[in-house]
């Protein structure tokens, strides 16, 4: 096998500038090979191209052949044509030309899998990485009705996108077109299992044999059998069952094991499924949100196997309604889910589900700082609650105000009538203010409020001392109380009517607005020095007042 070669190397007569000029234009038009050799081989030489329709590089693979062996393979050819699969580079077009079959491919840029073992070391995380992509596409080659084989994987056969680690089995095809052509030796013997150096026919666990040969080389960094000189030596270790000395280099169980398990005969050799089941591609599975509604509710969520592509269980799961444990426990149940996983499946769900919760705490908690700035829209709420409480509340008081101020005006109406009997009957002081009392005073029953201790009362030295007044609530209104110490001070109804008049006109409607007048505000009432103090003594705020 050689390097890549460059265009110098191919022809030291081309010049650099001439390097990507067309050389070769397909039949059809589409495909045009350009002036650079990508690698050669033992049976083909590889050409960088352009795919015009595409606008993309691609492979032009050239091997000598005669037309009968064109036509030979052709079936062949067509199969690899519908061969689509991530991990196996795709067959685009073919062509008999001259002596020459051409066939082009997706091209890779990165080198083989050997190139690479040589550059790096792979650890066994990279290893493993590498080695599932080749077995899946193994296991789709092999899913084939009839399986698709191989025949020729190794290492060489490998090439990677180095960008993204991406692994594709190239070569397709060739090995079996080789075995046309009766080459002494088919395939490479390195990588062959046994029963390909017998005539007894083989099947696809030879390329299974092959990638644990792959599998050697990428543990070891070293080409299996490279202690034999020629394949006649190989061949001999092949058929006594003697595996390659690098084999001994491998010290862990694991791998050891799963490379005994490939290297083994064809009928205890394990299939690539198998394969992929091993305990070295065993990867815990996952548990990944597949989608949620708005309110992330209801949840669609999926276990995958990521060891194997071939499983993945959705299911539905509803935040209110469901639970881990039950959801496991039915997946178990069913036989979807393995028991082994109960406690790691039901621990992952209850992971998204506080993940779940975190988010939403969060957005919640970035909306309320944007309450903050903007106004919450709940704090606005309550407060218009508030200032409606309040608005009814006002409302009430101006009512009950409403209705002493109506009680007032009837009671006006009331004294002005009974006075002017008052002046034209003759009724005694007792008599006077009973009636008078029974026409203002709503309380003037068996309860009487006004004690008197005297029966006649000098008005000039009035000791206020002497009158008792009954005790006035805070809610009551102003006019019995203003009855009251006219009457008691000898003032008669219009000196009543007078403070009346100058004490609404303040707004005191209850003995409880009078209460709470301060010393200042009295003085703007107008009333005389001795109603003030009058009125004051009366609702227990007078000078003379004891504590
Ligand atoms: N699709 C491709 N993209 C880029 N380079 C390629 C591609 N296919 C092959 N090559 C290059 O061409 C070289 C020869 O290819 P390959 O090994 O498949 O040829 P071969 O004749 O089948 O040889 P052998 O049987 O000895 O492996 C490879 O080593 C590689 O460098």
């Amino acid at each position: 096998m050689d390097e890549i070669a460059s265009p110098a190397s191919e022809s030291e007569s081309i010049p650099k500038d001439f390097e990507d000029r067309i050389v070769e234009v397909s039949p059809n038009g589409r495909y045009v090979k350009v002036n650079m050799i990508l690698g050669k081989g033992a049976f083909k030489v590889v050409w960088k191209a352009i795919d015009r329709e595409e606008g993309m590089e691609v492979a032009w693979n050239a091997c000598q052949t005669t037309k009968a062996e064109f036509v030979e393979f052709s079936q062949e050819i067509d199969i690899l044509k519908k061969v689509r699969h991530p991990n196996i580079i795709s067959f685009h077009d073919s062509w008999f030309n001259e002596n020459e079959l051409v066939f082009v491919t997706e091209m890779m840029t990165s080198g083989t899998l050997r190139e690479y073992i040589k550059k790096i070391k792979p650890n066994l995380k990279i290893i493993k990485r590498w080695s599932r992509q080749i077995l899946k596409g193994l296991y789709y080659l092999h899913s084939h009705n009839p399986p698709i084989i191989h025949r020729d994987l190794k290492c060489d056969n490998v090439f990677i996108n180095g960008a993204h680690g991406e692994v594709k089995i190239g070569d397709m095809g060739s090995a079996k077109m080789r075995l046309g052509k009766k080459y002494t030796v088919i395939g490479t013997p390195e990588f062959m299992a046994p029963e390909m150096y017998e005539e007894k026919g083989y099947n696809e666990k030879v390329d299974v044999y092959a990638f644990g040969m792959c599998l050697l080389e990428m543990c070891t960094g070293e080409y299996p059998y490279a202690e034999c000189k020629n394949a006649a030596q190989i061949y001999k270790k092949v058929s006594q069952g003697i595996k390659p000395e690098c084999l001994s280099q491998i010290h862990d169980e694991e791998i050891l094991s799963l490379i005994n398990s490939c290297l083994a005969n064809e009928n205890e050799r394990m299939n690539v499924s198998q394969i992929l089941e091993h305990s070295f591609f065993c990867e815990d599975p996952e548990v990944i949100l597949s989608s949620s509604d708005e309110t992330k509710t209801q949840l669609t969520l999926q276990v995958v196997f990521r060891a194997s592509d071939k499983m993945s269980i959705k299911f539905d799961f509803n935040v209110l309604g469901d639970t881990a444990e039950d959801v496991v426990n039915e997946m178990i149940e069913e036989s979807v889910l393995p028991e082994k996983y109960r406690g790691l499946i039901t621990f992952e769900i209850n992971r998204i589900l506080r993940e779940l919760s975190k988010t939403l705490n969060s957005e919640n908690s970035k909306l309320s700082n944007q309450w903050k700035r903007e106004g919450n829209p709940v704090d606005l709420q309550s407060q218009i609650i508030q200032l409606e409480n309040k608005l009814k509340e006002r409302e009430i008081k101006l009512k009950e105000k409403e209705s002493v101020i109506e009680q007032l005006k009837i009671d006006y109406d009331r004294v002005r009538l009974e006075l002017s009997d008052m002046k034209k009957g003759n009724v005694t002081t007792e008599r006077k203010e009973e009636k008078s009392r029974s026409l203002l005073g709503s309380t003037a029953s068996a309860d009487f409020p006004l004690r008197r201790r005297t029966s006649s009362v000098n008005t000039d030295s009035l000791d206020f001392d002497m009158i008792s007044f009954k005790d006035y609530a805070d809610s009551q209104s102003i006019n019995e109380l203003v009855v009251d110490v006219a009457t008691a001070t000898q003032r008669g109804s219009e000196k009543a009517q007078e403070w009346l008049n100058k004490l609404t006109a303040q707004d005191i409607l209850t003995v409880g607005d009078l209460r709470g007048l301060h010393e200042g505000d009295w003085a703007s009432l107008n009333l005389t020095v001795f109603a003030a103090r009058a009125l004051k003594n009366a609702i227990g705020k007078g000078k003379n007042q004891k504590e």
